[in-house]
């Protein structure tokens, strides 16, 4: 039993394949009271009893709606964005697992994400909801849902006084540009919106029993021209990112890691350790080595967008020696700069 007085007791087992005892809630973004779509915990060490010890440079955010093959909608991309941020402003974070719980409550199924809600898809995008996060929870068993009565109570609850978002892309470019480590730990369905959320993670994992692979966009009159399908062309090939588009085949974990969609397929079961384990293997490397990396991967890619990420960090290494200290210095002192112990390296 966890110490009355632990700072962090263990959460709630919000996934099947969730281990409470590696993870704490972050004060402030916890499900139930400040997310409803969303997970968001972190890496920590527990002892035997399950008492907090101390933090793990990792976190893992997952999408929340299983009963919907982890559909996004307007308030799940807003959360996403929210604690994807708190990660990438966490100076003691150095790696994030990007996942969806589950199963689903009605059927089983597993997903990683869906990609958008198309019961809310409007003219302009995907709109809110009035009394988002109020809806009845999802009960287990299909005997009792009625879909027709799902689509109509959800299309009932638009929102239509806000506009429609497309603002999955912020998330993507949010994963793209933190120079910290996005690893996707893909447990079923990653459809849609939600293949390309898995394209944009700079590691990927997928349940050998579940993980299953389609790109829906085309079937359903929408198409991700960005990352979702350029990046995707760089990791597979053109031919086959083509055919993943074009023809919407189902493919699962095995294929996917064979074509580079995902780096490894691993047992259901080992889904979420390895995923720790990659994120502790990359956190032991040096922090400034992986964001150059990272950002040099984006770099060409990215255009101008991918020099600026970069140059940035270029910029803070410049920052941390002594010509730029001098050149601060000389400024706030009201002097000539004093360049002559700096070489013209070439
Ligand atoms: C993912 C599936 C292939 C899974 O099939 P399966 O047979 O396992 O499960 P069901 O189909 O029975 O689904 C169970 C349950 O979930 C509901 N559901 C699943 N996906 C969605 C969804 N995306 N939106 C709403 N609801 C969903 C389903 O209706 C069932 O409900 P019940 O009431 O019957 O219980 C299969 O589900 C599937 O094909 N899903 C749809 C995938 C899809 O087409 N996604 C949208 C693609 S477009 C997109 O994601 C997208 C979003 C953006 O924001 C963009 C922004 C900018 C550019 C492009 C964008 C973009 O392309």
């Amino acid at each position: 039993m966890p110490h009355a007085d632990d700072a962090f007791p263990l959460p709630a087992q919000v996934s099947e394949i969730f281990d409470p005892a590696s993870w704490r809630e972050v004060p402030g973004l916890v499900h139930g009271t400040d997310l409803t779509d969303v997970t968001y915990h972190r890496g920590c060490r527990r002892d035997a009893s399950g008492a907090w010890l101390g933090d793990l440079p990792w976190v893992r955010v997952a999408i929340h709606r299983p009963e919907v093959r982890n559909a996004f909608r307007p308030r799940t991309v807003d959360e996403l964005y929210r604690v994807l941020d708190h990660a990438r402003m966490s100076g003691d974070v150095g790696a994030v697992i990007l996942t969806g719980n589950g199963p689903s409550p009605r059927d089983g199924g597993w997903a990683f994400s869906s990609g958008g809600d198309q019961r809310i898809r409007g003219r302009d995008g995907y709109r809110y909801e009035k009394h988002e996060g109020q809806e009845p929870p999802a009960r287990a068993g299909a005997g009792d849902h009625d879909h027709g009565a799902d689509v109509a109570a959800a299309r009932e609850r638009v929102d239509s006084a806000r506009a429609g978002r497309l603002h999955i892309l912020e998330v993507q470019r949010l994963i793209r540009t933190m120079p910290k480590a996005v690893i996707a730990a893909v447990p079923g369905w990653a459809a849609g919106g939600g293949h390309s959320l898995n394209v944009v993670c700079d590691l990927s994992l997928a349940s050998i029993e579940h993980a299953r692979f389609k790109q829906t966009d085309a079937d359903v009159g929408s198409f991700d021209a960005g990352y979702g399908s350029a990046l995707l062309a760089r990791q597979v090939g053109d031919k086959r990112a083509r055919e993943i588009f074009f023809l919407a085949r189902t493919y699962d974990a095995r294929d996917a890691e064979r074509w580079g969609v995902v780096n490894e397929a691993v047992p259901h079961a080992e889904l979420e350790p390895t995923a720790i384990q990659w994120a502790r293997t990359v956190v032991g490397k040096s922090p400034q080595a992986i964001r150059m990396l990272k950002l040099a991967f984006n770099l060409a890619d990215d255009g101008l967008a991918g020099q600026q990420v970069f140059a940035g960090e270029a910029t803070r290494l410049a920052y941390m020696t002594d010509e730029a200290i001098e050149g601060r210095d000389a400024f706030l002192q009201r002097r000539e700069p004093d360049w002559s112990a700096f070489p013209y390296y070439f």
